[in-house]
């Protein structure tokens, strides 16, 4: 494969290596693993050198969208849903969103998605590929965007809500965690040093935000935690918990986790919300 196109994404992945300290050779090495061709490995190598010299680290973004919480309210109308903000933390940006997803949508949700449970698999940035993972115990599927009415109507009001173009969201994902099934804390943006990643951003750049919904709660255990910062959100059926990170670095303190259940079964929907459309 001759002429590669050298995406803005790539681009900017070689930009963040080297700015991350990684050498020109050691790059080319990864890349060619992860599959680019030479010219185009050294077309952006090359084109990205010279104005990567001097570039301290990748910057923050500007402006990241976000619930408008500009008169500190109690409640956000999505149009069809009065939503409680229950809480909300600034660094990192955590909010805890109240009667988020509704009993019924809930269960439809459960229902739906029980048949095509199989043991999660996360998205393998050595590889770009996916693969079973051992810190994630629990079984999950994804739903296409707009799949079911249920799928389209929570998805139109979690854009609403967050002020995020449904076409940014990646499709729904539905976990299940049997007794002592956890997630182990991870950040859920793509790792700019791994090589596969370059080939994930190419469907819609970065994850800038995560939203997880409770669908049914455990009878002990299974928080959301945020080890960073010692907060821990209750399971709690119909809340849900958005955070963001404007730049892909731990320096977010996103780091997170779905502590072990320890008595029932925990039901989460996630949603990640990407810097451009996702298709
Ligand atoms: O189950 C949880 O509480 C966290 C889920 C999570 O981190 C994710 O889906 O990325
Ligand atoms: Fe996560």
């Amino acid at each position: 494969m001759t002429g590669q196109a050298i995406s803005p994404e790539l681009r900017e992945w070689v930009v963040a290596q080297l700015a991350a300290g990684h050498s020109i050779p050691s790059l080319r090495a990864s890349m060619r693993e992860a599959g680019w061709h030479d010219d185009a490995t050294d077309a952006a190598l090359a084109e990205v050198e010279a104005q990567a010299a001097g570039l301290a680290a990748a910057p923050a973004r500007a402006s990241m969208p976000g619930p408008d919480l500009s008169n500190a309210p109690l409640y956000i109308d999505t149009g069809d849903r009065r939503v409680q903000v229950l809480q909300t933390l600034r660094h990192p940006r955590v909010l805890v969103f109240g009667d988020l997803v509704s009993d019924e949508e809930c269960e439809a949700l459960i229902q739906a998605a029980r048949q095509r449970l199989a043991r999660s698999l996360t998205v393998e940035t050595k590889t770009g590929g996916e693969a079973l993972n051992v810190d994630r115990t629990s079984d999950g599927m994804f739903f296409e965007r707009g799949e079911n009415p249920v799928v389209a109507r929570l998805e139109q009001r979690i854009a609403t809500l967050l002020r995020w173009p449904l076409e940014f969201g990646e499709g729904l994902q539905v976990l299940r965690y049997a007794p002592g099934a956890q997630y182990r804390p991870h950040y859920d943006y793509f790792d700019p040093g791994e090589p596969g990643t370059p080939t994930i951003l190419r469907r819609g750049g970065q994850r800038l935000a995560t939203l997880v919904m409770y669908l049914q709660e455990p009878e002990l255990g299974g928080a959301t935690t945020f080890p960073d910062v010692g907060l821990e959100v209750a399971p709690k059926r119909g809340t849900g918990v958005f955070f963001s990170y404007e730049r892909p670095d731990p320096a977010t303190h996103t780091l997170h986790g779905g502590a072990p259940v320890l008595a029932g079964e925990k039901w989460v929907a996630t949603k990640w919300l990407r810097e451009r459309e996702f298709r």
